[in-house]
């Protein structure tokens, strides 16, 4: 039978040996201290780990590149039954690790994270005497769209040694995944982060032992995108961001109305709202006109543009500048993000560019970046690096949803997060 492990990527001890009982309590029959916890708990956790779990296989990520006969040893002795090795370290490190783990009864598992040819590399490593090989995309690298499930299969055809497969799996690829010859699944992200830990692992459980062969629909990444950043909110977008990306001064004027779309930009000048207009008839579905005006006091969008644009089906107006008309606005269904609202309107002049870099809210916008906007304000994800941070603020929400459940079942926030001993200590 696959053997489902569960990877405990948290900092918090407390929370990783309460997510650990959750998990086992769905299905989980391994239990990874992952290199983060073990980081930041040393080889405490895995003492913790063998003492509350003392029948389970528990493998300490330590990603060892070096020494690696006294790592082994040191979570050997803690109560791990595996240890990881990176397969990029050097033989020598390999050989007297496998020696280590042989002396102290455990076993090493070669991690071929980030290896340029992890094929090649995998049947070196089984001639050294590595009898537990990991294909593993690491969590970063996930995030631009990489996956570890074609070298599974290459790997599958190839290698001897048990395989386990690590990188974003969720029941549909972990199904996949032991399908291709998997005998360990590793999940960190979809059971950790999860609001119902037991559930979720319930569902790789059920995924990994079934037959059935559901194709599932490939998305376009754009799709995929635009469904990430629909579900998630400014919030987790601009801390997925590193706090980058949020518009400054620019607010809903139509509280509760969601936007999420690609930039038409648009410069314009004092209150001249010709431009404006003439940008929303060469948008269309999906497209959220993004407006630099220069003057929060003349208004360059009102009623009429308003009904213009939902009549094309944009998604949305986002300006730096001022709005008006809002007893005709109030009775359009059209989401609208800007600086000021004022009655007095400017002229139809011409004068600016459309499709141009600007600068709205204090933030670059070029034409086709993703622009989301919601009750906290709006920010601006560029075009280049859209879907690494869509997945990038995905793990965001996940975490806080759990974060959420763990709040609702007592904790405070101080608490779940440890906060005291996290606090700066410069
Ligand atoms: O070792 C790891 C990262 O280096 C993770 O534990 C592993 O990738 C599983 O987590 P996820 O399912 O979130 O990818």
């Amino acid at each position: 039978m696959v053997k489902i492990q569960v990877a405990l990527d948290v900092v918090e001890p407390d929370r990783a040996l309460t997510i650990a009982k959750e998990a086992v309590a769905g299905g989980a029959d391994w239990i990874e201290a992952g290199t983060p916890l073990i980081k930041s708990a040393g080889m405490d956790i895995i003492r913790k780990l063998r003492e509350t779990f003392p029948n389970h296989t528990i493998l300490a990520d330590m990603k060892t590149m070096d020494v690696g006969a006294a790592e082994v040893e040191m979570a050997a002795k803690s109560g791990a039954n595996v240890v990881t090795i990176l397969a990029a370290a050097d033989d020598a490190v390999i050989r007297d690790a496998l020696l280590s783990a042989k002396k102290y009864g455990v076993r090493i598992m070669v991690d071929l994270i980030s290896f340029p040819d992890p094929i090649t590399r995998a049947k070196e490593v089984e001639a050294l005497g590595v009898d537990l090989l990991n294909v593993h995309v690491g969590i970063d690298a996930q995030m631009t769209g990489v996956s570890p499930l074609e070298k599974l299969r290459q790997l599958a055809a190839e290698a001897d040694a048990e395989i386990a497969v690590a990188g974003g799996l969720t029941p549909e690829t972990a199904r996949e995944a032991a399908q291709t010859g998997a005998d360990i699944v590793i999940v960190g992200s979809y059971i950790i982060n999860s609001d119902n830990v037991s559930q979720s692992a319930e569902d790789i459980r059920k995924a990994v032992d079934s037959n059935e062969t559901t194709k599932t629909d490939r998305k376009s990444k754009d799709e995929e995108m635009i469904e990430i950043f629909n579900r998630v909110s400014t919030s987790n977008i601009s801390d997925a961001m590193h706090r980058k990306g949020a518009m400054q001064g620019i607010f809903s004027k139509t509280p509760g109305k969601k936007i999420v779309g690609k930039a038409v930009t648009v410069r314009t000048f004092g209150g001249d709202w010709a431009k404006p207009v003439e940008a929303i008839d060469i948008s269309g579905p999906g497209d959220i006109i993004v407006i630099y005006n220069g003057d929060r006091n003349i208004a360059m969008w009102g009623g009429l543009a308003t009904l213009t644009a939902v009549n094309r089906k944009l998604e949305g107006v986002v300006i730096d500048g001022a709005v008006r008309d809002f007893d005709e606005i109030s009775k359009l269904d059209f989401p609208i993000f800007a600086a000021n609202v004022v009655p007095n309107a400017g002229d139809p002049k011409g004068l600016g560019e459309i499709n141009v870099e600007i600068i709205c809210g204090n933030q670059t916008v070029n034409s086709g970046d993703y622009i989301i906007g919601d009750d906290s304000g709006v920010v601006v994800v560029p075009k280049e690096r859209a879907y690494e941070i869509a997945r990038r603020s995905e793990e965001v929400w996940k975490r806080e949803k759990r974060l959420f459940d763990e709040i609702r079942g007592g904790k405070t926030l101080a608490g779940a997060l440890e906060l005291l001993k996290w606090e700066n200590q410069k």
